[in-house]
């Protein structure tokens, strides 16, 4: 992306808003619905042509009863995204780098009777951007991978409640809608994640109780 303008975010409310560009929405749609994997990466290496530089990852989906396209939404396509932006503008290959931001969720670090395999999904998204985003990647394509896991958003992913498992537990959704974050604040995280050059292969919480909080994971045994 040019001058730090993004191309396009996704979902239909704000698609209108930026240039004509829907990058990571044509690789989801196309990892999903269309083509082999090659052809993916082919449409992938076109799209992130010319001095792109920035990519948002928002496209997801929450359905406990299409779980595979889940995974495949979420976790492949985000893949895809992540593997494509390190070939295309990685500095290892002659790029200038960059930055990637993924869009997790806090359904991503907890357990969640009601959308298991959504969270797993997002605990994946939430591995690649510490794994791509850790310093010895850094060091080698100079893009910043972070990922911005919101609690609830009001958003028509939250109002399909035949998506969820147990769908009887929702028979009054109008106090959580409340409480929702709205989108706009989901939006200015991410371009401020896109700005600051100090944050990579973070985590970033945003919810309405607590606000944005970088989450600190604990150090692992190797052995
Ligand atoms: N709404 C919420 O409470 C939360 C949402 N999120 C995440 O935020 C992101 C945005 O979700 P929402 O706007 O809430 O949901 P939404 O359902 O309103 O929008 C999701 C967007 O993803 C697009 N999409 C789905 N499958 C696709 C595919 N195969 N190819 C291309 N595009 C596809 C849809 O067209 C839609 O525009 C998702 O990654 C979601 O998992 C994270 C935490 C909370
Ligand atoms: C009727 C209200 C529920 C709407 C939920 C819809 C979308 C949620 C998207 C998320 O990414 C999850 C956000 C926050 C909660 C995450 C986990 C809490 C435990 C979930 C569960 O009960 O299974």
């Amino acid at each position: 992306m040019q001058d730090k303008k993004p191309l396009g975010f996704i979902g239909k409310s704000v698609s209108g808003s930026w240039d004509s560009g829907t990058i990571a929405w044509n690789l989801c749609s196309r990892s999903t619905f269309g083509g082999s994997d090659e052809e993916v990466f082919k449409f992938a290496k076109d799209a992130f042509r010319s001095n792109v530089s920035i990519v948002v990852n928002c496209a997801g989906l929450l359905n406990e009863q299409t779980w595979k396209l889940c995974i495949q939404v979420n976790l492949i396509g985000s893949t895809i995204i992540a593997r494509t932006a390190i070939e295309q503008f990685g500095k290892h290959n002659g790029g200038a780098g960059g930055c990637v931001i993924l869009i997790g969720s806090v359904a991503g670090m907890s357990a969640a009777p009601h959308w298991p395999v959504y969270s797993a999904s997002k605990h994946g998204v939430i591995g690649l951007t510490r794994g791509f985003g850790s310093p010895r990647q850094f060091k080698h394509h100079g893009i910043r991978f972070n990922c911005l896991s919101p609690a609830y958003v009001d958003t028509p992913m939250t109002k399909n409640k035949d998506a969820f498992l147990f769908k009887e537990d929702f028979t009054d959704s109008r106090e959580l809608a409340k409480l929702a974050l709205p989108p706009a604040d989901v939006a200015a995280q991410i371009v401020k994640l896109t700005e600051d050059e100090n944050q990579n292969g973070d985590v970033v919480v945003i919810s309405t109780s607590r606000g944005v909080e970088k989450v600190e994971f604990p150090p692992m045994p190797l052995y």
